[in-house]
């Protein structure tokens, strides 16, 4: 049995809102890459910073603030980020987001965290995430590679093809039958094959018996 409950995983949008990374060093500067990815605004407050983030921070993608964390920094931020090289510094944050009701992570101490981030391997609309509950990252990050080279080509089309039936048709069963022959049913089978253009003409067959106008993508 774990000693704690189980995590529980969401993907966040973050766009349009206020993140603070507290450090500025290579784990900082992944952690920013990918916030700044998801349309956060960003702010980065320590002493000293990555090139890349300076870059960042001179084309105006990030507000780096070049100094030490200071009490009441994370008032007004929807997420806090910690990432320094001192484990007194990840507790202040801590504490004090915590009593701000502001959710934080920290990079170098689980125990302290309101929620952890996985590995992540990325195709298209696909997002593949592996947690270990912070007990083996090293093994996450095995895992996510593997298996995010199992993702190919074609699931990206599926999902991208779902997308747009999904924005285009009325909700309902029928809907709900085409995207599941769609992602795995015999029009997802088709792309698997790269038999395009046998899987729009069965598409458009099921389009027509649904009554939908429209181009296909
Ligand atoms: C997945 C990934 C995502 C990311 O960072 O974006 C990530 N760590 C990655 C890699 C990695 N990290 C470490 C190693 C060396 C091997 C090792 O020590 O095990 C490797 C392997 C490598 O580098 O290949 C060291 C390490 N990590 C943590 C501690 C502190 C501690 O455990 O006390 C220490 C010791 C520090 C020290 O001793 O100084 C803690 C955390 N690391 C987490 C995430 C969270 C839990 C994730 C989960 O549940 O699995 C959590 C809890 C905090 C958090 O949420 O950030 C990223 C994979 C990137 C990729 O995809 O390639
Ligand atoms: N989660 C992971 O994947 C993972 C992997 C390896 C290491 N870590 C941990 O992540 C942390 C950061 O690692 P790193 O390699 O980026 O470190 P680093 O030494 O490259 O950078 C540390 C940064 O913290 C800043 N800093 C120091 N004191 C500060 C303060 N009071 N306020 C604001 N900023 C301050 C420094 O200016 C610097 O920018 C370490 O604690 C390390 O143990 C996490």
């Amino acid at each position: 049995m774990p000693s704690h409950p189980m995590d529980y995983p969401v993907c966040l949008r973050l766009e349009g809102r206020s993140v603070l990374l507290v450090g500025g060093g290579a784990i900082a500067e992944g952690r920013a890459l990918a916030v700044l990815d998801a349309g956060a605004r960003l702010r980065v407050i320590a002493p000293r910073a990555t090139d890349t983030l300076r870059t960042l921070a001179e084309g105006g993608h990030l507000e780096w603030l070049p100094r030490p964390y200071e009490a009441g920094d994370a008032r007004g931020q929807h997420l806090v980020l910690a990432a320094t090289d001192d484990a007194a510094v990840s507790r202040q944050v801590a504490a004090e987001a915590r009593a701000l009701g502001v959710w934080v992570n920290t990079a170098d101490e689980p125990e302290l965290c309101d929620f952890t981030l996985p590995s992540i391997g990325r195709r298209g609309p696909i997002t593949v995430a592996v947690s270990s509950a912070g007990q083996a990252p090293a093994l996450a990050s095995h895992l996510r590679k593997t298996l995010t080279a199992q993702v190919t080509r074609h699931h990206v089309w599926r999902a991208r093809l779902s997308g747009w039936l999904r924005e285009h048709l009325p909700r309902g069963t029928e809907r709900q039958q085409l995207l599941k022959q769609v992602a795995v049913g015999d029009i997802g089978v088709l792309l698997e094959q790269g038999e395009r253009k046998a899987a729009w003409a069965r598409l458009r067959a099921d389009l027509r018996a649904l009554k939908v106008p429209g181009e296909t993508p």
